[in-house]
């Protein structure tokens, strides 16, 4: 395997979905949902990246993309330089299969129950993926090596828990049995899809500690996506991470984490920093600094900057044209952001605010 190329590379990439509503007249073209538009992403090995965004504006899709469950409408995704798609077609001389490919990419979900065969024990669940993946694996070594991360993953005595069924599991442990089956596979990267979301607050942050410490211990990369500022900050913030922000589909802001909190430079970022209270901005502003509440809808959404018609600071040409993602120049080379007001763009800073906004 060619170690030049990051693990996972996101190129242009774009999902659109056809949505149901063009009425009976099949001539009439159906409304398209931008779930995902023009977002590049770099994941390296040991790499952790949490994506954060209000619903609706692309994670999951990103997500799934990312680790090839979703084939994209336009744009690439290569895994360690192989392009997935091309690994897939019947036809491919692809370097890397794509059976070792999906193995390679894991995901938890948001509810770990519906991942787990409700008439099959923890034992049975975890060793029929294990089977597939390696059948040369004896029974007795495939139980050990089942029963190890059963125990590592904090759930002890591990023979007691690998013959129960999901329903004798709490919320908690499923998801650390849905994280041993994902770690089970070897895989380099593991998409977390709102993994702590459903469960207690109090139970959150135990999830997130040992989901670091098996990402440093194993060396696999995260993509953690969640909906809540606060968890993907910790997340990102403790493995030394990125944080990335969507907006309607797009990848709007992503940079070091500790950076893109203490220096947003998106206004849609300072709006998501505003409204988690966590980060401790009351000596911030009041009232949330945003133009309309309202979040425009994926099928028809604004033009230019998809920000514009909620943004403080919009003028006539964040409504006109689309601001470029730029480096943002604090010295971190790693930081960047789609805004103009991070650019000396005359033709914003030369153009008028819109109703309601200021320069
Ligand atoms: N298979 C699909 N067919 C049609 N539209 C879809 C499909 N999957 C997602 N969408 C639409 O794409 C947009 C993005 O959805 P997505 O689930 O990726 O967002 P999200 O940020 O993960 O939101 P949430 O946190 O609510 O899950 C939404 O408007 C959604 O309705």
């Amino acid at each position: 395997m060619s170690t030049d190329h990051p693990v996972l590379s996101l190129e242009d990439v774009d999902v659109h979905f056809e949505k149901d509503g063009g009425g009976l007249n099949p001539f009439t073209d159906r409304p398209t949902v931008r779930a995902v538009d023009g977002v590049d992403l770099d994941i390296s090995s040991n790499d952790v990246v949490a994506i954060v965004g209000e619903s609706g504006s692309g994670k999951t899709t990103l997500g799934k993309t990312a680790v090839g469950l979703q084939q994209p409408s336009a744009g690439t995704i290569k895994y360690r330089g192989q392009d997935i798609w091309q690994a897939k077609k019947w036809n491919s001389n692809a370097s890397i299969p794509f059976d070792e490919i999906r193995r390679s990419l894991q995901i938890i979900h948001q509810d770990p129950g519906a991942a787990l065969n409700p008439n099959r024990t923890v034992l049975s669940s975890l060793a029929a993926p294990l089977k597939r993946w390696q059948p040369d694996l004896s029974s007795e070594d495939r139980e050990a090596r089942i029963l190890h991360f059963i125990e590592r993953v904090g759930m002890s005595p591990p023979h007691d828990y690998a013959h129960r069924y999901p329903h004798q599991l709490s919320g908690g442990e499923k998801q650390r049995v849905a994280l041993v089956r994902a770690l089970l596979m070897n895989p380099d990267v593991i998409l977390a899809d709102e993994a702590v979301s459903a469960l207690d607050v109090s139970l959150r942050v135990e999830m997130m500690d040992l989901m670091l410490e098996l990402q440093s211990q194993f060396d696999t990369s995260f993509l953690f996506i969640s909906h809540d500022l606060s968890n993907a900050r910790y997340i990102a913030e403790h493995a030394d991470g990125r944080l990335g922000v969507m907006y309607l589909g797009e990848l709007v802001e992503l940079g070091p984490a500790d950076e893109v909190l203490q220096n947003p430079q998106h206004p849609y970022t300072k709006v998501l920093k505003w409204a988690t209270p966590e980060l401790g901005v009351d000596e911030g502003p009041t009232e949330p600094p945003i133009r309309e509440i309202d979040i425009p809808d994926p099928v028809n959404p604004p033009t230019g900057c998809r920000f514009h018609t909620r943004c403080p600071n919009a003028t006539d040409q964040c409504r006109r044209a689309t601001p470029e993602v730029t480096a943002v120049d604090d010295g971190t080379g790693r930081h960047r952001v789609a805004c103009y007001r991070s650019t000396d763009e005359d033709a914003y800073w030369d153009s008028d605010p819109l109703d309601g906004a200021e320069l």
